[in-house]
């Protein structure tokens, strides 16, 4: 039995279900995620160009746009692994997840800052998916009205589902952690509205 952890909130609930990834899918998945286009687009702040630090690529069914960091990015076709994965998060929470942001962190050096995932091309009454395989990290998130703050750490199989209206009232973050050597891939899955960009 996986343990699972609910965190209910005045303006959101977070899920937390430990090891729901068996150790074969997450081999099977690690080890297609290899090929993975992956990118480090880079973003403007206060009129500089900085590299993201992290690696990136959009996954989506119909090739749905997404802007993030400036730019849209059309989702790349789903590597097969990802897809069973994805088929069967909706599977059994009964969701409609159509896109996927993976993320690759090298080491403990690359991060991700604050934010929501409430771009408008996603449905805000879907919630958010996220899938962590390798180094554990630490998973923050912050009300954005009360800066109340909380701290997961996330390891290897666990899935985490913010429920709506969470991106609406808190932002979260992967902090660097410098004593952190191995990489750590994160598959972020959204219902995306495919026709925004067109
Ligand atoms: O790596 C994580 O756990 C979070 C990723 C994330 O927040 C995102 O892709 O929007
Ligand atoms: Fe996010």
């Amino acid at each position: 039995m996986t343990k699972q952890q609910h965190f209910i909130f005045a303006d959101g609930a977070v899920s937390i279900v430990r090891n729901w990834l068996s150790l074969e899918t997450l081999q099977r998945l690690q080890a297609e995620a290899v090929d993975y286009p992956w990118q480090q687009p880079s973003i403007q702040l206060f009129g500089k160009s900085h590299r993201i630090p992290r690696q990136q690529v959009w996954f989506a069914h119909n090739n749905a746009g997404y802007r993030y960091s400036g730019k849209i990015f059309y989702g790349e076709d789903y590597p097969e692994c990802l897809l069973d994965v994805q088929s069967r998060l909706n599977r059994v929470f009964k969701l409609k997840f159509n896109s996927v942001l993976a993320n690759h962190y090298r080491t403990g050096m690359d991060s991700m800052g604050w934010h929501s995932d409430d771009e408008p091309e996603l449905i805000a009454s879907h919630p958010i998916g996220s899938l962590t395989i390798g180094a554990s990290r630490d998973f923050c998130l912050r009300n954005k009205h009360t800066r109340e703050t909380v701290k997961f750490e996330l390891q290897s199989g666990d899935l985490v589902i913010m429920w709506p209206p969470m991106q609406a009232h808190w932002q979260h973050a992967v902090p660097k952690r410098s004593k952190v050597s191995d990489a750590r891939l994160n598959f972020t899955f959204r219902a995306i509205n495919d026709s925004f960009h067109r």
